[in-house]
């Protein structure tokens, strides 16, 4: 658990980041939003003490993260960084054993965690371990980078801006594999993105920064169906009910009954759902999973999912 406390950090007579309280619990994903210049990265930093702060505290499972020094603080904790930030004449294998190598793993331990982790991040290790950097595409990269900073299973890991600058597709799949590994793990997570979509994907909790104060901090439901400032509804934007239906499943509004057409995956969302139904124009899809029929789900109760929570 991760508690921020009246964390201020000044610069000249600028605070960047002001007053701001919040809790994360053991194995949740906060997601930190906002315009660019908010103090986003500045306030993650001083979660790790890549910058001190001017005031407040912060907790990590109850301790004060004063209470011993930055760069051992640090090796418990994960870092990722947008474009990665990798040893540019170490190997990958190299890159994602660093921390294990200055804990001082033995050298099998540190190759099977090195290998586990490509496994994971669906790089063959045959394949990938031996090459540079500059051998990867940015993607790969990537993916590495985020690898790096789990490979001695830190309970925290920070991420700033980690898939920014990745094609929606290659980001779409880097955002599942994180959150396989962090149901996997049971990893804390803090992520700075400026895209709304992505904190309402990934966000057990979203945090809205602007001018350093911290607007709202709440579950992706609760920000969308109550944003706390105009500001906050601008960040969320015009499609609330879409973003709504996206946080919800298939599976949890299955309806008895037979629909005809091509059946959609029960662990789809509700927004697909619904997408599926206008494109194909139809009223109800079938519902299945591993090939089994489960029901159906109408594009009237889907409709009425999508209306602003009362
Ligand atoms: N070392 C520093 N010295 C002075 N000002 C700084 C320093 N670091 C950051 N700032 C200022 O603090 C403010 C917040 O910066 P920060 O990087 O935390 O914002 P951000 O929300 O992460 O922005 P972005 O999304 O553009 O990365 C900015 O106005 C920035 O110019």
């Amino acid at each position: 658990m991760i508690e921020i406390q009246d964390l201020t950090k000044v610069y000249g007579e600028t605070a960047v980041v002001d007053r701001v309280s919040l809790t994360v619990p053991a194995g949740e994903i906060c997601v930190v939003v906002g315009t660019s210049g908010s103090g986003k990265t500045t306030l993650m930093r001083m979660i790790n003490r890549l910058v001190e702060p001017t005031s407040g505290q912060v907790l990590i499972d109850g301790k004060d993260t004063r209470s011993e020094p930055p760069h051992l603080l640090r090796r418990r904790i994960g870092y990722a960084i947008q474009g990665h930030g990798l040893f540019p004449h170490r190997t990958v294998g190299e890159n994602i054993a660093t921390v294990p190598t200055l804990l001082g793993w033995d050298k099998a331990k540190s190759t099977a965690r090195v290998d586990e982790l490509l496994s994971l991040f669906q790089l063959d290790p045959a394949e990938y371990r031996d090459r540079l950097p500059s051998e990867l595409s940015g993607g790969q990269q990537q993916r590495v980078g985020v690898a790096r900073a789990l490979a001695a299973e830190p309970a925290i890991l920070l991420m700033d801006e980690p898939f920014g600058a990745l094609d929606p597709v290659i980001r779409a799949k880097a955002q599942e594999d994180l959150l396989a590994i962090q149901r996997r793990f049971g990893t804390t997570i803090v992520l700075v993105t400026h895209d709304m979509e992505e904190a309402i994907h990934l966000g057990s909790r979203i945090a809205v920064m602007d001018a350093g104060k911290l607007l709202q901090y709440a579950t992706p439901q609760e920000i969308i169906a109550n944003p706390a400032t105009a500001f906050v509804a601008e960040l969320i934007g015009g499609d609330r009910p879409f973003r709504l239906l996206s946080l919800a499943k298939v599976a949890d509004h299955i309806e008895p009954g037979e629909a005809s057409g091509a059946p959609i995956d029960a662990g789809a969302t509700l927004r697909d759902a619904y997408a599926e139904c206008l494109w194909s124009g139809r009223d109800a899809l079938p519902v299945v999973e591993d090939g089994k029929a489960l029901g159906r789900v109408t594009r009237d109760a889907l409709a009425r999912l999508a209306a602003r929570p009362q």
